[in-house]
This record gives C-alpha cells, structure tokens and sequence, in this order.
C-alpha cells in the first residue's frame, strides 16, 4: 500500500468546494458521467487506430444506486488507468485544476457558468470518501484502488478487477442523501446525460406483471447516443425534425420550421434552433434553447452566445469551442463568442430568407407567429434589420401582405403629402377604428394593422429607417389633416360662432376619469360625420411608448387628451348653432359686448403697464388690471352658463356627442345608459 499527500497548497480544499458551489452540487454527477464516457471513447479511438488489439466488448457507462452502503457508483470499461496514470491525472493533473479554480473564482463564485475544468473532484461536493477502482487496457496492467476522505491525504492500493475500466465509487455524505433517491438521480441523468455519446444505464428497465411493476433483464438506457443534431441534414426529414422537437418539449405545438446549424470553422458549432408556435397569452421563456459542449448538457442560459432575440427560439446548440468556465460578462465581451453570435444571426436571417424566397405562401402563412421574432430582432440589432428588411412583412388591415418596398411602391402615389412626406397609414385594431379606417379607405388610402406586442417601437424604428416617411394611426386627425395635400378648408364661421358652439359642446361633455377633450372646429363637408373624435398620434405614442419604457412616467401620467371635432359643414351641426343664435342672442348679446368691452380694457391696461419698469407700476394700476381681469372671467362664465342652459335640454348635442364617444368605444356606465334612454325616447 502507498500512501501520499495531493499537491495542494490549501490545508483542505474540499469544504471549499462544497461552500463555492452551494447550488450547483448536482454537476458533480455530469462530470462522472462524462469522465467515463470520454474513458470510453478513448478506447475506441485506440482500437479504431488499431492501438488497441483486444475485444471493446460492452461499452455502456453504468450508474448504480447502493442505498445500503450509501454510495453512487459510476462504471466505464473504457480505458482505465496504471498506477502512474491515477497519480499524474487524479493526484497533479485533476487538484491542480481545483487550484486554479480557487484562485480564480474565490470572490465570484457565482458569475461561473458550467463549471467544467473541476471535473473529478467535484465529487467531494457530495461524497465524504470517492474511491476508483481501476484497471487499464495496458497488456499486463494491475488493478487499482485510490482512496480518498477529502484531505490531502490519499492511498493507493493494489486491487481486483476482472474487466478494463474503471469503477467511481461516491460515499455519499449525509447532507447529500438526495443522491442516493432514485427518482433524483434519473431525473439528473436525464437532464445533463441525455445526449451523450456512449449509452449510459441507470438499473434495469421495468414493466408491469400481474399489476405490479417488476425489473426486466433490459438495461434502462437513459440516453439517445445519436441526437439528431449531430446527423447530416441531408439525410434528415421533417418529420426527424418534429419528432426532435417533441422529445425536447414534450407538451409543445408543433414548431413553425427550424434551423440545422452545422459548422466547422472557424469555430466549431452544431445545433438545431426552432421557431416555436407562440400562443401570445403565454408567457414568453427565454431558458429554452440548451446549450452543449460534446453532447454533455451545459445550461439552459445561453444569453451572451445566442443574440439576445434568438434567446426566444427553442433547441439545442452544442460546441466544444464557448468557453464554459468563464464568467457571463467574460463571455459577453469574448471576440470568439461574439463570432458565434454573430455566425447564428446570419445562419437565422439566411433561412428566413430563403423559406420567403421559396415558398412566399408558407412564408406569409406562418409570419403573424414569426413577426414577433423578427421585429425583436429588427429592434435589437442593426445587422439583422440590414438583412430583414428584405422579408420582413407589413399585413394591411385586408389581410394582405407586402415587404417594405412593395408597400412603398403601393402607397407612393396617393399617399406622399404636400410636403413630399409619404405617409403610413395604420390601425391597431380592426374593430375599433373601423369608421377611420373607413374613411381612409374611401380616399383610397390603404391601412396597415398593426396589431403586435411590438409594433409601437417597430413604427418608431421604421420612421427613422425610412426617408421622408411618417406613420400615423388612422384615427389620430380627421382623415384630410392625416394626408394634407393642398390647403385644408377653413370653417365658414367667424371666431364668436365657433366660440359659441364650441362652448355647447364642452359644457355637455361627460367627466370621464383621466380624459381630457379640446373642442374644435373644422369645415369636413357635408357628407363628413357632424362630430368626430381624434387623438394626436404624438401624445399617444409617448403614452404607449412609456408603458414600454421605465423613466417616461410623466407620459404615463398624464390624462389622455383627445380632440372632438365638430363639422361647421354640417347640417345637424349648422342647425344647432342657428338655434342656438335664436334662443339665446337676448340674453348673450349684452354679455358678450360687455366681454369685448373688458377685452380691449384689458389690452389696454397690459400696454400701458408694459412700457414701465416693473416697480413703477402703482398697487393702484396693478388692482385696476387685476380687477378688470376677474370681470372678464365673470362675463365669461356667465356666457357660458347662458350656453349650457341652452345646451342641457338640447338633445341633437347630447346625441351627437355620445354618437362620436361610441365610436371610440368611450361610451360607458351611466352616459351609455342614458344614451340608451334618450335614444329610444328619440325613436319614439
Ligand atoms: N473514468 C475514468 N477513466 C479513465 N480516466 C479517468 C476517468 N476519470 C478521470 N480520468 C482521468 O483523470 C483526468 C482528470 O479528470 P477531470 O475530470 O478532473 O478533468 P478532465 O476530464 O480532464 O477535464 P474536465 O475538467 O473537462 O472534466 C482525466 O483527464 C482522465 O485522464
């Protein structure tokens, strides 16, 4: 028996280990699991060389469970190791990997992705004593026993061992005791070995008998050893595809279409990504897509390697060259990573590319489930815009769809302003602003829907990536002002009728929380809607665009301004203000020369004043100024009590008002019902 102390500068690094990766005990089994299958490929690299001679026989790594000794045992009858081997690999070799990783990570434990290059010993996480039994392939070599109980010291013993390879055998401590439950120790196989290259058993497989479960002779592969990413995509069908997908996500919808990415240089990189069907009152996950290095699980983290936007997709990328044991932020910065980021964006707009050249149909089919990727990606990085903007797609509100550029040659015509302005049409939903729409249609415009989660900072994007070029949703001015192509007309009315019939309107409006409405006067023809609603497209995007946004709460808070347009070419609307002249010119004349009256001694007094420095001006004067200002208010409030007096019982307003609210679909509680009533007693 020989006995000899690790090379390591700390006294006992192990409850170090254990401390350092509180969390992540569990890899420890990944890196037993993948020592004997890397074991194992060596042997059949050697006899594949020809190196090699004798029979590689059953190759399968065997993971057994010993509940009553309370060890984990990883099997291999790969190619085990000498005496020498165990004392440079294990003893030097594999310690002063734990060295490095100390001094490397000892104030950033946590910023460490993988975990890899702890290998071995990361199996003094969970076990109070490891030993390997080991025998090489080597003519003549002796079997081994190594053991150590997490101090420096080890020993090294002779051993038996029938066959080549090697035994882990893991005393598991009594804090761990979870890894001796078996339902634990699939569901780990099953997570970070699922892939693996060499067949990996876990117990026998079981099957019902007389109503009871009983083992089989069948070793319980826990592993596909061929996962379809590793296959030649010629060979592969749809069908694989699907099929893939379904053993990754079980309980998904089918995908929309995937990727095969296959390269060799000048990087190493594998992998299938899937555009899933996303249903939007789902949550979207973004821990989706798994990373693997050699088909060992690594993580299903992979922002930094996978453009931010393809962190959407589903699948499984697998390369040997992410560096694993770095830091995220490491890995963000790191020149080969970004090349891998950057080989993915391409490889991902080069499909989409050609799925649109080659079937447009399929394509446009599948894009109200794709938008949502590509508009994320347009959004987040400037190098796919460059290349999406060729097959990214606007759907108008028929259902049509046209690239950028067709769309622009579509509208082009009709649609450039007097300022050379071209101008985009849009709707968010159909339904509600069906009359704008309308309208829009009947100048012949077209509308686009945009109906998206993202659509409000795809418009901001576009306006800037396009020339001359502005959006504006249909119902944000009456249809004339949204295009304007020669002067718009101005209302017959002189400043006191528009006044005036301005004032019957605003005093009738319900007090609906957080709105605010501006009245307006506009000559729209006799055949437009007597009273219309509009909401400046500035004031509603910064409204929307704050909900996306932290730091615009000022938007966010601020009421919704709306304007509600009265037609001065209309029929009902001249009716109203003729009627108005006639009933109530009595009392309002005198009141309004009163006001033209305080009017022009207002100015007067505010001349006066300006042409002196401010403290020449006497309490006097300053009274005389304010005192004139609070009769004019009082003359005006007392107009506008005359008005509403006379507005109250007039029910062509009250109708015409909730008319306009109901389109905009503002019509609710109390006024609906009273609209309702009114209404009916109008029918009547
Ligand atoms: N089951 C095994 N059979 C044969 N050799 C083994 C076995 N397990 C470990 N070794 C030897 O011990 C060495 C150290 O293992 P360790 O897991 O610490 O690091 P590694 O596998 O080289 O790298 P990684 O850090 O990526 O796991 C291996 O390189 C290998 O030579």
């Amino acid at each position: 028996m020989q006995k000899g102390n690790i090379g390591v500068t700390t006294e006992n690094i192990f409850p170090v280990i254990k401390k350092f990766l509180y969390s992540d005990h569990e890899i420890f089994l990944r890196e037993m699991v993948s020592n004997a299958v890397d074991a194992t490929q060596k042997i059949k690299t050697l006899a594949d060389k020809g190196i090699f001679k004798g029979e590689l026989g059953d190759l399968t790594v065997r993971v057994t469970l010993d509940e009553k000794n309370n060890t984990l045992t990883i099997s291999d009858r790969g190619i085990g190791m000498t005496e020498e081997e165990i004392d440079k690999y294990i003893n030097q070799i594999a310690f002063s990997g734990v060295n490095d990783f100390l001094n490397k990570y000892k104030d950033n434990a946590n910023a460490i992705i993988g975990h890899f290059g702890l290998g071995f010993y990361s199996s003094f996480m969970v076990s109070n004593k490891v030993e390997i039994i080991t025998k090489s392939y080597k003519d003549g070599a002796k079997a081994v026993k190594w053991s150590c109980d997490g101090s420096p010291a080890y020993e090294i013993d002779d051993a038996e061992k029938a066959d080549r390879g090697s035994d882990i055998i893991l005393h598991i401590d009594d804090d761990c005791k979870e890894f001796l439950e078996k339902a634990r120790i699939q569901s780990l196989l099953n997570k970070y070995c699922k892939f693996m290259p060499v067949p990996v058993a876990f117990g026998k497989k079981t099957e019902w008998k007389d109503g009871k479960q009983v083992e089989t002779e069948e070793d319980n592969i826990i592993n596909s050893v061929e996962p379809l990413w590793t296959k030649t995509p010629s060979t592969l069908k749809d069908e694989d595809y699907k099929k893939f997908y379904n053993e990754l996500y079980p309980m998904q919808d089918e995908p929309l279409f995937w990727i095969h990415l296959n390269v060799d240089y000048p990087f190493n990189l594998t992998g299938i990504l899937y555009f899933p069907r996303i249903k939007s009152n789902i949550e979207l996950q973004r821990n989706k897509i798994q990373l693997y290095c050699n088909q060992v699980f690594v993580t299903d983290q992979v922002e930094g390697i996978v453009p931010e936007f393809l962190t959407l997709l589903h699948g499984v990328i697998d390369s040997p060259d992410i560096p694993l044991n770095v830091s995220r932020s490491y890995l963000q910065s790191d020149r080969d990573v970004k090349k891998i980021s950057t080989y993915i964006t391409k490889k991902v707009a080069d499909r989409l590319n050609s799925i649109f050249k080659e079937n447009r149909k399929d394509y446009e089919s599948k894009w109200d489930d794709l938008k949502l990727f590509i508009n994320y990606g347009m959004l987040s990085q400037e190098d796919f815009y460059d290349r999406a903007k060729d097959f990214a797609l606007l759907k108008d509100v028929e259902g049509k769809y046209f690239t950028f550029d067709e769309y622009k040659q579509l509208i082009k015509d009709n649609q450039t302003d007097k300022d050379g302005q071209l101008i985009y049409l849009y709707a968010n939903n159909k339904e509600e602003e069906y009359s704008y729409i309308e309208a829009a249609k009947d100048k012949g415009y077209s509308v686009l829907l945009l109906d998206g989660q993202l659509d409000v900072p795809v418009v901001s994007m576009l306006e800037q990536k396009f020339e001359k070029s502005r959006f504006m949703r249909v119902d944000s001015d009456i249809i004339d002002r949204l295009i304007v192509k020669d002067d718009v007309k101005k209302t017959e009315l002189d400043s006191d009728q528009a006044d005036n019939l301005s004032a019957a309107f605003r005093s009738q409006m319900p007090k609906i929380n957080k709105v605010e409405f501006n009245i307006e006067v506009q000559a729209l023809g006799e055949n437009g809607m007597p009273v219309m609603i509009t909401q400046s497209e500035y004031m509603r995007r910064m409204k929307d665009i704050s909900r996306f946004q932290s730091g615009m709460s000022f938007y966010a808070q601020m009421p919704d301004s709306y304007s509600l347009v009265l037609n001065s070419d209309h029929k009902l609307i001249k009716n109203i203000l003729d009627d108005e002249t006639s009933k109530c010119s009595d009392a309002l004349n005198p009141v309004i020369s009163e006001i033209k009256g305080q009017q022009a001694r207002l100015a007067a007094l505010h001349q006066n004043q300006s042409k002196k420095k401010p403290e020449e001006i006497t309490q006097e004067e300053k009274d005389d100024l304010a005192n004139t200002e609070k009769a004019l208010n009082e003359q005006r409030e007392k107009k506008n009590q005359i008005i509403s007096e006379y507005a109250k019982d007039n029910k062509i307003v009250h109708q015409l008002i909730d008319l306009a609210l109901l389109q905009n679909g503002m019509l609710k509680g109390s006024s609906l019902d009273a609209f309702i009533k009114r209404s009916v007693s109008l029918i009547k």
